[in-house]
């Protein structure tokens, strides 16, 4: 795993530590790396108004965008769950990373054994949605 890898899936765990899950019990991490190699991390938010949970991936990216960033300064992303199973992005997260991740850059996750799958922006979300292209 290069240096790089290694820092995204660490922070990712670091994401987790952070999520307010008390109602799924399922905590997830974010992390991602900017152009100028900035790092940022997020974290599951939920809501006792179910409906208004923000996963991992979106908070991540708000803390980016927040700090400066726009499309196509985000490099890679990662996502960790302490579970067996990877957790891939839902689709509205998907939407939303194709926002700012340019089509050929990757997303990995992790589940809590460092297994690892990796996607790139257009296999996570073919011929999505976009304004910016
Ligand atoms: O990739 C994912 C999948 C799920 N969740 C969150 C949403 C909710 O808080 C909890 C259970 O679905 O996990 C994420 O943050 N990222
Ligand atoms: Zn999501």
């Amino acid at each position: 795993m290069s240096d790089n890898k290694k820092d995204l899936h660490a922070l990712a765990q670091q994401g987790a530590e952070k999520a307010y899950a008390p109602y799924s019990q399922f905590p997830v991490g974010a992390s991602l790396r900017t152009r100028t190699g900035e790092t940022f991390i997020g974290c599951n938010i939920e809501n006792s108004s179910y409906g208004l949970g923000i996963c991992a991936e979106r908070t991540a990216i708000a803390a980016a965008v927040t700090a400066g960033f726009g499309p196509g300064d985000i490099e890679e992303m990662a996502v960790y769950v302490p579970d067996e199973n990877i957790a891939s992005p839902c689709g509205a997260c998907r939407q939303v990373i194709s926002e700012f991740l340019d089509k050929d850059k990757t997303v990995t996750a992790y589940n809590r054994h460092g297994d690892s799958k990796t996607w790139t922006i257009e296999q996570l979300l073919p011929d999505g949605f976009s304004l910016r292209n």
